[in-house]
């Protein structure tokens, strides 16, 4: 077992292990949690009662969670120090299945996001969002109940690998340097060059690979029929471009996928499952999932793609409080769930906001886990608890006739309807 500085682990409780078969889940996993900033500590008082319950309610006594608190964040800062404890990190390595509450990034100056850091130090290179309806939610389209995506987001590349230079900066001058002196073709296309900031946007073929093959892996393993990869690739040629290339020959080279019709797009079938890959420019797909929400199934793209794609496609089926997430490396078997929004700061301490994106976060957690029982006794309470129109403030603005609810009072309704 490993040594920590400032945690203490759990006495009792097992670890979850990776094997050639998958996961190792025993009946008393432990499972660290990083409570999180803002609203934080309100969605993760509710959601950890609800997970209890309906761990309880699926398995009795013959399972239980042995939650292990590990510091991100402010509250980190304040008890040790540090934004993001090396402690913490070892224990997501060590105990493998982990979830966390929003973290808060200043924009601008300061530290960079503590978010980003976590996928990108544990290797998550699959940031996992679905996005599916729940009947009775209030949405600003027509037709809600034809969304139902799964989005896999590239987690550790593109411009979140973090090299900037700041306009002024002693490292900006001995950039545009480089750049001028190697690239000065190039370097004529700096409209502004005296007070240009710069972003270097890394994109590999490898990165692309594990992405995507984790992709076509989902539709297979769920019977869906597309995975559709969002790139801006006309303009951003060798990166966004090449994420499209490669996601292609990874198709025609792993899966023996045949183009349709001249190309570009593909079908192959394994294990019974026929899936045509597609591929759509960003900006088109940000209206198709507008008007033509059915076409699409499961999405592979960039990492800042799927920032964006993300949050809007949740906006269609009730907003950033009901989205969840996973950040997932499929080799070592570590994941950390996360809700999808931030920590929404003017709410923080008020017991008003959603907790739906992490409780539903930890729902995709117990799935991972293989604890299906929990995972769906969560979705059967969150439809039950909706249709009664028993909601948080967000929705309750939206809806007419609904009871309005705390954080805390939603998880009692949730709890009750497990
Ligand atoms: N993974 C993470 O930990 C993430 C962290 N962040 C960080 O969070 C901080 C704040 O970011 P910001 O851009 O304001 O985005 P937030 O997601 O924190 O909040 C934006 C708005 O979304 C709505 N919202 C967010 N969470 C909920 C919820 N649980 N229930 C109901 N409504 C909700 C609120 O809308 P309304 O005002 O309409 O009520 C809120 O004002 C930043 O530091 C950012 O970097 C951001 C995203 C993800
Ligand atoms: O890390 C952050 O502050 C933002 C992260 C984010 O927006 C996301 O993960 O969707
Ligand atoms: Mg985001």
């Amino acid at each position: 077992m490993a040594t920590y500085d400032h945690l203490q682990p759990p006495t009792s409780g097992e670890t979850i292990t990776q094997t050639a078969d998958g996961l190792r889940v025993p009946d008393r996993p432990v499972i660290p949690y990083i409570e999180g900033d803002g609203i934080g500590p309100d969605i993760w008082a509710a959601a950890s009662r609800v997970f209890d319950a309906a761990v309880a309610s699926a398995y009795g006594d013959d399972r239980e969670i042995v939650w292990f608190e590990v510091l991100a964040g402010e509250k980190a800062h304040d008890q040790t120090g540090e934004w993001l404890p090396e402690d913490t990190l070892q224990a997501m390595r060590e105990y493998l299945v982990s979830i966390k509450g929003p973290l808060t990034t200043p924009v601008g100056g300061g530290i960079r996001s503590l978010n980003v850091a976590l996928r990108q130090k544990l290797d998550l290179y699959a940031c996992v969002r679905p996005v599916q309806y729940f009947a009775g939610v209030p949405s600003p389209v027509k037709e809600p109940e034809k969304v139902d995506m799964v989005i896999f987001r590239e987690n550790t590349e593109d411009i979140y690998a973090g090299i900037e230079f700041e306009d002024g900066s002693d490292d900006a001058e001995r950039f545009k340097a480089l750049l001028k002196e190697n690239f000065p073709d190039r370097f004529q296309n700096v409209r502004f060059p005296d007070t240009a900031g710069f972003g270097i946007k890394p994109v590999s073929k490898e990165g692309t690979e594990r992405l995507v093959r984790a992709a076509f892996d989902y539709a297979v393993a769920e019977g869906r029929d597309s995975v559709t990869l969002v790139h801006k690739g006309n303009i951003m040629k060798f990166t966004e471009g090449a994420f499209r290339d490669w996601g292609y020959e990874l198709a025609d080279r792993e899966y023996g996928a045949e183009k349709l019709d001249g190309g570009p797009w593909r079908q192959f079938t394994k294990d019974g499952v026929t899936v045509t890959v597609k591929d759509v420019i960003a900006d088109a797909f940000l209206q198709q999932i507008l008007t033509r929400p059915d076409e699409y199934g499961v999405i592979a793209t960039l990492n800042l793609n799927g920032d964006y794609v993300s949050d809007a496609l949740a906006a269609e089926v009730g907003g950033i409080g009901i989205a969840p997430g996973a950040n997932i490396n499929y080799n070592t078997g570590v994941a950390l769930f996360e809700a999808t929004h931030g920590t929404a700061p003017k709410y923080a301490g008020q017991d008003k906001v959603n907790p739906s994106s992490v409780i539903l976060s930890g729902e995709m957690m117990f799935r991972y886990m293989g604890w299906t029982e929990a995972a769906d006794a969560i979705l059967r309470a969150m439809e039950a608890t909706i249709q009664s129109k028993r909601v948080t403030y967000d929705f309750h603005r939206q809806m007419t006739g609904a009871t309005k609810l705390k954080t805390s009072e939603f998880a009692d309704a949730l709890i009750e309807n497990l």
